[in-house]
């Protein structure tokens, strides 16, 4: 692969419309089908759309089981495995629908004003378990009942936390609260309330309690605490399992017996995603780590453009295993641990990225999804112990094999940085690559910081390399799937830290002596777009850029992003009036003058995360300098564009890309 073309056809940015996407496998109670929602990028409409499909697990075709013109997801079985419920934006917001297995119409559940964003069965199949907006009042007053007086457009704002990426306007003061309604329909009933976001609702195997994920501190307004409660489920006063200012938990699951649950998370709030997750287990006494020697995160840290989210939780077997992901050196793996305390050991393993999970009631089953750098996802099923693995779609075969796609090339290299630690990347040689010849050379940078390059198909970049160009892509200090000290390494010291990590890569590829050093690209998003600004304010080895969705200007960043105070208090060392040369020195518009290299600018307009402002101030600032700057600006879009933006974006976007490296290179 990479060395011809054969009989295949280039990529082009167009065919993200080819590719279908598979998610959220949930395997049949009696452990024979598994229920997927697949998703396909609507050209005419602009727009997705996704339904529900069962597959058997001995193999057979996969059987449509919506076909709306919506959004359908979130499949799941009902305890007896006679009906799938899912939720569905088919009547403007999201719902929860029920189809019977046995085929017919599916009949809509729920019509609460402020949709659901989350369910669960209750164990007899009698209740549903919901997350909704909702509030009390508002089921007497329903939409079209008259207002008392005229609403002013006037915002008033009060809470830290106004504003949140992918939500337009402004959050309003609505509350997540855990709800129920019976499966069969009827009126539903708020089970948790209070100035507080519920979520993640867990019914106990004896079905009179729920567990759910909330932040009930005294400063949840400014801290990033994440809890687990617990509350009867007919209503009444939530009890703590694990709390405290100490908590970072979520994915809440109960032991079969009811006498525990299981959670994933750490002790460290402020530090997010800087440190390792782990499994934890609270039984009325001491709470447990389960993975204190595993020295990877818990979850999955992967980054791609090519995906559709189903973010699984744990799972808890009757014989006594805890079943969750683990992201591994550009893998995410599933792994198992003895709840009573024991090694974790590796199931799901391989050269890939397994994006979600489930396990039939009696654990002797796994379904899941999984995706690997040259076919972005299909749905699996193997046994409990990982054996007996098959593939029961092939969403893309057809599509895939009509294409020239580039195998990555894995390298492991010395930091350029003092220590020289190891640094893992890969290489993706041009499509038509020819020995002899030299080649223009992109090299990518992921964001979080403490995201993962993974084995993973990534349109963009095989996209790069159907262009002829050389794609190069690392995993640097800062990132997930190293460890804790890796990850928080360039903490006060972003950019500074992790440059020489990169630089290394770049130059180990140059010296395989198939690229042209005087054509090189940089490029990356976010984090990334964050670094290709630090790059090119202290190098001008690289002859053209494109930073996307961006930060430039730590200080103006700081109180001006969805992902709030926090985390520029714990990644920069504070808050600016404490480190106020932190903001200054780590701040790649502080380097702008010596930024000579050619500059795309792209970024979405609506973007909370990385506000579009961090564009605005690099672009006239070199602009002034009088520097080759461009700026693409994306109406109506989000920080997400790149990966759930209105298709025809997306491909633009693509087209940009392509076109500044053609231009330059
Ligand atoms: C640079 S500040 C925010 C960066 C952002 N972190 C978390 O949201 C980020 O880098 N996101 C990555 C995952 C991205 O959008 O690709």
């Amino acid at each position: 692969m990479g060395a011809s073309t054969g009989a295949k056809r280039r990529l082009t940015p167009e065919d993200i419309y080819n590719i279908t996407l598979v998610s959220d496998a949930q395997i049949s109670p009696d452990g024979r089908h598994v229920a997927y929602t697949q998703t396909i990028l609507d050209k005419e409409k602009n727009d997705y759309r996704s339904s529900i499909f069962v597959v058997p697990v001995d193999g057979g075709t996969p059987r449509r089981f919506t076909s709306a013109d919506a959004r359908d997801s979130f499949p799941r079985w009902s305890p007896d495995g006679s009906r799938i419920a899912f939720l569905s934006n088919r009547t403007g917001k999201s719902q929860v629908w029920m189809i019977s297995v046995d085929g017919g119409e599916a009949t809509q559940v729920t019509d609460l004003p402020e949709g659901v964003t989350y369910f669960a069965w209750s164990p007899d199949g009698s209740t549903l378990a919901l997350v909704s907006k909702t509030e009390a009042a508002q089921l007497e007053k329903r939409e079209g009942d008259e207002e008392d007086e005229e609403k002013s457009d006037v915002v008033r704002i009060t809470r830290i936390r106004f504003r949140a990426d992918g939500v337009s306007g402004f959050l309003d003061d609505k509350r997540s609260h855990i709800w129920c309604i019976p499966a069969a329909g009827g009126d539903p009933w708020q089970v948790t309330s209070g100035d507080f976001d519920d979520a993640w609702p867990v019914w106990s195997p004896g079905g009179h309690e729920i567990a759910f994920v909330s932040n009930r501190t005294e400063d949840r307004e400014y801290n990033t605490v994440s809890e687990i409660w617990a509350v009867p489920a007919r209503g009444g006063e939530a009890r703590p399992i694990a709390t405290g200012d100490d908590a970072y938990f979520g994915r809440p699951v109960w032991s079969v017996d009811g006498a525990a649950i299981a959670f994933a998370g750490h002790r460290q709030p402020e530090a997010g995603g800087a440190i390792d997750s782990h499994v934890w287990v609270a039984d009325g006494g001491a709470t447990r780590c389960l993975t204190e020697g595993l020295g990877r995160t818990v979850g999955d840290a992967g980054i791609n453009d090519t995906f559709a989210s189903a973010n699984p939780g744990l799972a808890w077997t009757p014989d006594g295993w805890i079943y969750f992901q683990v992201s591994d050196s550009g893998n995410t793996h599933v792994y198992r641990v003895p709840a009573g305390g024991g090694d974790p050991s590796l199931v799901v393993g391989g050269q890939r990225r397994v994006l979600d999970f489930s396990l039939s009631p009696d654990g002797s089953r796994i379904a899941f999804v999984a995706g690997d750098p040259l076919n972005p996802c299909d749905v699996y099923v193997c046994r409990a112990d990982g054996s007996d693995e098959r593939r029961l779609t092939a969403v893309n075969e057809e599509f895939f094999s009509s294409v020239a796609l580039s195998q990555p090339e894995e390298f492991r290299v010395p930091s350029h940085a003092d220590d020289r630690a190891e640094i893992h990347g890969w290489v993706m040689k041009p499509i038509g690559f020819e020995p002899g010849r030299k080649y223009p050379l992109v090299l990518e940078i992921h964001g979080g910081p403490h995201g993962m390059y993974a084995n993973h198909y990534f349109h963009e970049f095989q996209l790069l390399a159907a262009q002829g160009y050389v794609v190069v892509y690392t995993n640097p200090r800062g990132s997930q799937g190293y460890g804790t000290e890796y990850a928080s390494y360039t903490r006060a010291a972003w950019g500074e830290k992790d440059m020489p990590d990169l630089m290394a890569a770049v130059d180990y590829v140059i010296e395989q002596g198939y690229v042209d050093p005087n054509r090189l690209g940089v490029t990356g998003g976010s984090y990334g777009g964050y670094m290709t600004n630090w790059v090119i304010g202290h190098t001008d080895r690289f002859n053209a850029a494109v930073t996307q969705r961006c930060v430039s200007d730590l200080y103006s960043f700081f109180g001006t992003s969805d992902i709030g105070f926090n985390f520029g208090a714990y990644e920069w060392g504070g808050v600016p009036w404490e480190v106020r040369e932190n903001y200054v020195r780590l701040s790649p518009i502080t380097y702008v003058e010596n930024m000579k290299t050619p500059l795309l600018i792209i970024h979405s307009e609506e973007d909370y995360r990385c506000p579009i402002a961090q564009a605005e101030q690099l672009f006239i600032s070199l602009k002034i300098l009088g520097r080759e700057v461009e700026f693409v600006r994306f109406p109506n879009e989000n920080h997400n564009l790149s990966r759930s933006g209105k298709p025809k974006h997306r491909v633009e976007r693509l087209q940009f890309i392509l076109g500044w490296f053609q231009r330059y290179l």
